[in-house]
């Protein structure tokens, strides 16, 4: 779903630094958007989880403010406030002694829906997130899989529809193979929910598959980048953000992937400046849309007639593919 501009949450000169003198998040500016999905990337100790946590109050910031909707969540009642923002993280902590089924419901159960909406809307969740409410409904959490699980939490988190969903390294502790799995299912729900989702994690790859924008941060909390995935890879805006990015495969796949006519829109671009074929490596799709003035680049099929055209957005969608295709591959 494509972004608003209006910021949903915004960080005005937040910064943490806990008793002990360690700066977790240091005076940051950030603005997130309604329905889009931010991924926070960045190695360990970044302040990415204090940062996520200063949103729901799990965390108070020591200066600045957090905004969600426009009211600090500073004067909010942190119980209300967290009704009403879904929270996954990676040792999901579900009710052991509750079903799969129980659990999802425990936010209508506290605002009280009628067991009738709750039963119909537990059944929802759990067939969006991929489980059958009759088979896995009445089970216990320990009689899942890992994977399994974080679906749970996944389900659990949207029970209330919350407009936002704050995850932190929610898939971190999934075998490679259920983790791939997930982040796609889940990609694949933010598109059809469009929840606003500030997600945690600090694999690049992750962050720039999932990401709408992709914020990346250094140790101090310092926000290094704040940027569409494909800028990230291939703009870093910092020493930093290179090195950080260098062994990243989506890197790689940026010249090794190839312009197919799935990526393009039907229709002309005015005037090209630099035509495309498809072929192309994405590479050369990212220059030619880098100094194409309204960001809209003309491509020509193999037969030299025009196939379409191609934006950031497809380019992305090119990517998203490649890494999908990539991570499906023999090893
Ligand atoms: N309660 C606390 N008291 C003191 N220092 C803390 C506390 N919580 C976190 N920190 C420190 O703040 C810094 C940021 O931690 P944080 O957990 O936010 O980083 P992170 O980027 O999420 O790391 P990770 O990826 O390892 O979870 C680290 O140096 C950490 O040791």
């Amino acid at each position: 779903m494509p972004s608003s501009a209006e910021p949903l949450i915004r960080f005005e000169g937040t910064a943490k630094t806990y008793p002990d003198g360690t700066v977790a998040v240091g005076d940051l500016d950030l603005d997130v958007r309604e329905h889009e999905l931010l991924t926070l990337v960045g190695p360990s100790g970044s302040g990415k989880s204090t940062l996520l946590r200063m949103v729901n109050r799990l965390v108070e910031p020591t200066a600045g403010r957090v905004l969600v909707d426009g009211r600090d969540v500073a004067t909010q009642d942190p119980v209300l406030l967290r009704r009403g923002i879904g929270y996954v993280i990676q040792d999901i902590g579900l009710f052991p002694h509750r079903t799969v089924a129980q659990n999802v419901a425990t936010v209508p159960g506290l605002l009280g829906w009628d067991r009738r909406r709750t039963q119909d809307r537990v059944a929802e969740l759990l067939r969006l997130v991929g489980l059958d409410p009759t088979v896995h409904g009445p089970r216990y959490p320990h009689e899942l899989s890992g994977g399994q699980r974080q679906r749970v939490g996944v389900a659990r988190a949207l029970a209330a529809n919350p407009r936002v969903m704050l995850m932190d390294e929610p898939f971190g502790a999934v075998d490679p193979e259920g983790r791939r799995a997930l982040q796609e299912e889940f990609s694949r729900i933010h598109d059809e929910l469009g929840t606003t989702v500030l997600f945690v994690t600090h694999d690049i790859d992750e962050a720039v598959l999932l990401g709408d924008r992709v914020a990346v941060f250094s140790q101090g909390g310092r926000l290094e980048q704040v940027d569409s995935p494909i800028r990230v890879l291939t703009r870093p805006a910092s020493p930093f953000v290179e090195k950080f990015i260098g062994a990243s495969s989506a890197v790689r796949l940026l010249s090794l992937t190839t312009l197919s006519p799935a990526d393009l829109t039907p229709g002309s671009a005015p005037a090209p400046a630099r035509a495309l074929r498809v072929g192309d490596s994405l590479e050369e799709a990212f220059a030619a849309l880098a100094t194409s003035p309204d960001g809209v680049v003309a491509v020509d099929g193999d037969d030299g007639a025009p196939a379409g055209t191609l934006t950031l957005a497809g380019l992305h969608a090119a990517l998203r593919r490649s890494v999908r295709e990539e991570a499906a591959a023999p090893a």
